[in-house]
C-alpha cells in the first residue's frame, strides 16, 4: 500500500526527550510448568506529560502485567527485560530497590477494587499521612493536613471526611479516595488499571471525567487499562491495542476508532458495536497460547484478510500516516514480503471440522 511506510526506531514524534517515559521492547514473562508465558513480549511505547493512553484488548492479552510491570509490582520469579526511560533518565532495573524507591513518589497506580487498597481501620487522614510520610518523613502534621484537603478538594471529597473512616464512604467515593491517595505525591505517571469496572454507570463517568481533570491539574501522564472502548473515546489522547502480549496498533484515539488499521482492532470495535446492538460480543476463534504462540503474526489464525507471509513471518512495525502504527502485513513494507506472501492464507480449519 502506497500511504504506508516504514520508520526506524523510534520515530521522531516518540524521541525520548519529549515524553515522560519511553518504553522499549519490554517482555514480562511468567514461569509456568510447561514454560514461559509471554504476557508482555516486546512492547514499545511513550507516554507524554499530561497525556492519557488508554491500554485495550480482551482479557489475557497482557494490560495487567504491563501496567504492573512498569510499577515494578510483578509476582516473585517473573522475568522482565527491556529499556525504560522515565524523565529523561533510565529508570532503575524494574522491580529493584531503586525502582520500588520511585513508586509512590513518581510513579503511581490506582487499582480495580478500591476496599483493598484501604485500611477499614484507619481513618482516611492516617492514610494520607502514613503515604506522605514514607517518601516525606519530617513532613509535619499541618503541611500534610494542606497537602491531603487539596487533593481532596480537587476530587470532590469535603474537608469535612478527612477524619472518616473507609466504610463510611460509597464505593464511588472510595475510589475517588485511593485516587487521592495515587495523586496526593503528585507523582509523574499513574497506571489505573480498570478502575471504574467495580462501579455502577453512573459514577464510573463521574470518575473518568475527574480522571480526565485531574491529569491537566496536576500534569500527571495516565496509563489507563480498561476494556470499555467508550471510556476510551471520552477519557484518553490515544489509545495502544493489545493482542498476545503485543500493541498492535497505537495511535490518537480517534483516529484508531474512527479509522482502525489492524484487523484485530477492526474486530474488537465492531465486536463493541454488536455488545450495545445485539448484546453479543465475541470476536470468532481465542487468542493464542502464550506459551505456545503461532509463528507469524500471532492474529493469522484469527484474521479474516491473513495471507500467506503471516504464517510464517513476524509483522514489522510500520507507521500509517497520520499517527497510527501498526504491526499488520497488510500494510507492508512490500519489499520484506516475499514472492507468493500476498496470496491468501491456506487453513486448516476444513479439516479441523471434519474431525470434530
Ligand atoms: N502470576 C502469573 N503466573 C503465570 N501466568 C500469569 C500470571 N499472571 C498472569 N498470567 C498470565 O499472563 C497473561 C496476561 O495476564 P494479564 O492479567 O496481564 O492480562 P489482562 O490483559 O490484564 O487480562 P484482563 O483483561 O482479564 O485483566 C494471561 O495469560 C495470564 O494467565
Ligand atoms: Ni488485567
Amino acid at each position: 500500500m502506497s500511504d504506508t511506510t516504514t520508520v526506524p526506531e523510534p520515530a521522531p514524534s516518540d524521541a525520548p526527550g519529549d515524553a515522560v517515559l519511553s518504553v522499549r521492547d519490554l517482555r514480562v514473562w511468567y514461569g509456568t510448568d510447561r514454560g514461559a508465558a509471554k504476557a508482555v513480549n516486546g512492547v514499545s511505547f511513550d507516554i507524554h506529560p499530561g497525556e492519557t493512553l488508554g491500554l485495550v484488548g480482551e482479557s489475557g492479552c497482557g494490560k495487567t502485567t504491563l501496567g504492573r510491570g512498569l510499577l515494578g509490582l510483578l509476582p516473585r520469579g517473573a522475568y522482565v527485560d527491556g529499556d525504560v526511560t522515565f524523565k529523561g533518565s533510565r529508570m532503575p532495573a524494574l522491580g529493584s530497590k531503586e525502582h520500588a524507591a520511585l513508586r509512590g513518589r513518581e510513579l503511581g497506580m490506582i487499582f480495580q477494587e478500591p476496599m483493598t487498597r484501604l485500611d477499614p481501620l484507619m481513618r482516611i487522614s492516617g492514610h494520607f499521612s502514613e503515604a506522605l510520610k514514607a517518601h516525606h518523613p519530617d513532613m509535619s502534621d499541618a503541611d500534610i493536613k494542606h497537602a491531603s484537603l487539596e487533593v481532596l478538594r480537587a476530587l470532590g471529597i469535603p474537608p469535612t471526611r478527612f477524619r472518616s473512616y473507609p466504610h463510611e464512604f460509597s464505593g464511588g467515593m472510595r475510589q475517588r479516595l485511593t485516587i487521592a491517595l495515587a495523586l496526593v505525591l503528585r507523582p509523574a505517571f499513574i497506571v489505573a488499571d480498570e478502575p471504574t469496572t467495580a462501579l455502577d454507570v453512573l459514577v464510573e463517568a463521574q470518575i473518568i471525567r475527574i480522571l480526565a481533570e485531574i491529569r491537566r491539574e496536576f500534569d500527571t501522564s495516565l496509563l489507563l487499562i480498561t476494556h470499555n472502548l467508550g471510556i476510551v473515546a471520552e477519557a484518553c489522547d490515544r489509545v495502544a491495542v493489545m493482542y498476545a502480549g503485543r500493541i498492535v496498533e497505537i495511535g490518537n484515539a480517534r483516529a484508531v476508532f474512527r479509522d482502525p488499521q489492524h484487523p484485530y482492532t477492526q474486530e474488537l470495535l465492531r465486536s463493541t458495536i454488536s455488545l450495545q446492538t445485539t448484546g453479543l460480543n465475541f470476536i470468532p476463534g481465542a487468542p493464542p497460547d502464550l506459551i505456545d504462540p503461532p509463528a507469524g503474526c500471532l492474529f493469522h489464525p484469527r484474521c479474516p484478510h491473513a495471507m500467506a507471509v503471516c504464517g510464517t513471518q513476524s509483522p514489522v512495525p510500520l507507521d500509517v500516516p497520520p499517527n497510527q502504527r501498526v504491526e499488520c502485513w497488510l500494510h507492508g513494507p512490500d519489499d520484506a514480503i516475499p514472492e507468493g506472501g500476498r496470496a491468501r492464507l491456506e487453513r486448516e480449519e476444513l479439516s479441523l471440522a471434519d474431525e470434530a
